[in-house]
């Protein structure tokens, strides 16, 4: 039985390539002005001095109305038309192997159907640099082709493809749009682009130009940078991968951005964009930076409109993450105000990486200002300062305990923001490492002075009063002196005492089975209750404790408390806001009453 040959069906091909490969019809433009690059590319390997020109008329600039895209590139010969215009899947630019060239754009021998998404009719003429007369061959969307000997011969070498444009599709070939497809795509590429009379490649990539002066350059890339993305960067950060002829730049933005959305790049591949949306080109924590890049081998997907996920991408993205690095290093080095003004802005960023990464680790520590009770200010002088020095991850607990600690000597850092925990904790893994450890709220009351033995004694009916008062809360009250004085009351968990704390709430919700089971464990932690510690030092404590009115002290520690709660940002339970809203009441009833009735008295 004789072997058959696949048969195409064309249209099926095209619905493929245009329903699920392609992003738009506009690539057709791009496949186009691939082609003439790489036959001009194929024509100057062997003619080095041959001309690089690339001729699109839009149907506006022709009675025909037609598109036509001319090349001086290398032609086909009639076998090399039957060859591979004929053949889906042929491309000269594969080697022998099968393995795309790397010298050329396109690889996969798909691209010129791509005009078949926007026109029925695909005319093709063309005479080889290698000898012969022109040829031209017709292609048509329902897979029929034709060639024959071109009415008229070419003058000199190069291809000619005309696109007919099909009703529907005319809004592909306005001569406004095929230039700002020309100028999207092909505005860097290494040959004289026309559209109509309309220049569209110039000097090249603006990072490779020469320039006077490097701010003559940084000049030039700043306009660049805001014709491209419309800001003006904080800086510039020259970018060269060797391994994959990759150079190109990154803006550094001017505004803070989100951390969580990766920035998109503008990546071109040969001088030919690929994208200006290619986000894997950077290593996740880059969101700080945009840039513009050209590649010689990084390879494209079929689609032509997104990066392979190769090794060579694995290292492009690692080596630009290091050049990044070695950016924010060298700043710190030669412009510490450019670096303050940028850690001001992209300080998330800079976190996210010294969370795994000691170099960066050195420069959060040494650049970046974190809160401290001791006002802003760095770790590594928070260290020099406070040798024993501590962290909360709790931005709330920050709050609550950083006057107290502050007056007492205990330096605290506020480490609850994205990130912070790992830094401060990896700070320890460093050889010149620093030993933050993190506070227990516990460690506040044992650095508290206590009273002498004949204060504690004379106060002991006042601290009864006192306990009764606040006992139904599961608090326990303390005396003791502290600074500031200024502060009358306050209220203390510790890690322990929360547990304990949930557990009492939980159980008086849970069912009584439960309830038996959490009851039994409560007496193992309620020696750790919250204490409300009140300050001896304090005036309006003092008067308090020398009130003899049993009512009155009950009222007024209960104010305490809730006013310690409040000015530690605790959370209030419904006891709590109850003991509150009451005490508040009681006094106020008082004063008017009582206090009043004084007032009239005395007057
Ligand atoms: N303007 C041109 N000048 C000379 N040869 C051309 C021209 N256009 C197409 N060809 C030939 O036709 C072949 C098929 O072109 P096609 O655009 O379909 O695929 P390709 O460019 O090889 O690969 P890709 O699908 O990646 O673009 C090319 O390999 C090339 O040999």
């Amino acid at each position: 039985m004789a072997d058959r040959a696949f048969q195409v069906d064309l249209r099926g091909v095209v619905e493929l390539l245009s329903r699920h490969l392609y992003s738009s019809p506009r690539v057709y433009l791009r496949e186009l002005l691939q082609n003439g690059v790489d036959a001009i590319t194929a024509r100057r390997a062997d003619d080095p001095s041959a001309p690089a020109e690339i001729r699109i008329e839009a149907p506006g600039h022709n009675a025909e109305g037609v598109l036509r895209v001319s090349d001086t590139g290398v032609g086909l010969t009639e076998d090399e038309v039957h060859d591979l215009l004929a053949t889906i899947g042929r491309s000269a630019k594969r080697d022998q192997l099968g393995f795309a060239r790397h010298e050329f754009l396109g690889q996969f021998g798909i691209g010129l159907l791509s005009g078949f998404l926007v026109a029925d009719e695909i005319e093709v003429v063309t005479r080889s640099a290698r000898g012969g007369g022109t040829v031209r061959w017709t292609g048509f969307a329902d897979g029929r082709y034709r060639v024959e000997a071109a009415a008229e011969e070419r003058a000199a070498p190069g291809t000619t493809v005309t696109l007919r444009p099909r009703q529907g599709a005319e809004e592909w070939f306005g001569v406004r749009t095929v230039t700002d497809l020309a100028r999207h795509y092909g505005s860097l590429l290494p040959a004289e682009v026309h559209v109509g009379p309309t220049p569209i490649t110039g000097a090249g990539p603006v990072w490779r130009r020469g320039f006077d002066s490097p701010a003559r350059r940084r000049a030039a890339l700043d306009a660049y940078c805001v014709e491209l993305f419309g800001f003006t960067p904080l800086d510039v950060i020259d970018l060269d991968v060797a391994e994959a002829g990759l150079s190109g730049v990154a803006f550094v933005l001017p505004t803070a951005a989100n951390p969580a959305v990766r920035s998109a790049h503008r990546v071109y591949l040969k001088r030919m964009l690929l994208a200006d949306d290619v986000t894997d080109l950077l290593p996740d924590w880059a969101f700080f930076v945009r840039c513009v890049v050209d590649a010689e081998e990084l390879r494209p997907t079929a689609s032509r409109e997104a990066l392979y996920d190769d090794d060579l991408l694995g290292h492009v993205r690692e080596s630009l993450g290091a050049a990044l690095r070695d950016w924010l290093l060298a700043l710190a080095e030669t412009d510490p105000a450019g670096l303050r003004s940028f850690l001001r802005l992209h300080h998330l960023g800079v976190k996210a990486v010294a969370a795994h990464d000691d170099t960066l680790l050195r420069l959060v520590r040494d650049w970046l200002e974190f809160e401290t009770s001791a006002g802003a200010m760095t770790l590594a002088e928070f260290g020099r300062r406070h040798p024993d020095g501590r962290y909360t991850t709790d931005v709330d607990e920050f709050r609550r305990l950083s006057a107290v600690s502050a007056a007492q000597g205990v330096g605290l850092v506020n480490a609850g923001y994205v990130y912070d925990d790992a830094i401060v904790t990896r700070l320890r893994d460093l050889d010149d490492g620093m030993d933050l450890r993190r506070i227990d709220p516990g460690d506040i009351s044992t650095r508290m002075g206590t009273l002498d033995p004949d204060a504690e004694l004379a106060l002991r009916g006042f601290q009864r009063t006192a306990q009764e008062a606040v006992e139904h809360l599961g608090c326990d009250i303390v005396l003791r002196t502290f600074a500031p004085a200024s502060l009358p009351a306050l209220y203390l968990t510790s890690r322990a005492a929360d547990h304990s704390a949930d557990l009492a709430e939980s159980r008086a919700a849970a069912d009584d089975l439960w309830s038996d089971v959490l009851g039994a464990l409560e007496p193992v932690l309620a020696a750790d209750r919250p204490r409300l510690v009140l300050n001896h030092t304090n005036p309006l404590t003092r008067r308090i404790s020398a009130l003899t009115d049993p009512g009155l002290v009950a009222l007024a520690v209960q104010s305490l408390y809730g006013q310690a709660l409040l000015h530690g940002r605790h959370p209030l339970r419904p006891a709590d806001t109850a003991v509150l809203n009451r005490s508040f009441l009681g006094l106020l009833d008082w004063a008017v009453h009582d206090g009043a009735d004084t007032a009239e008295g005395d007057a």
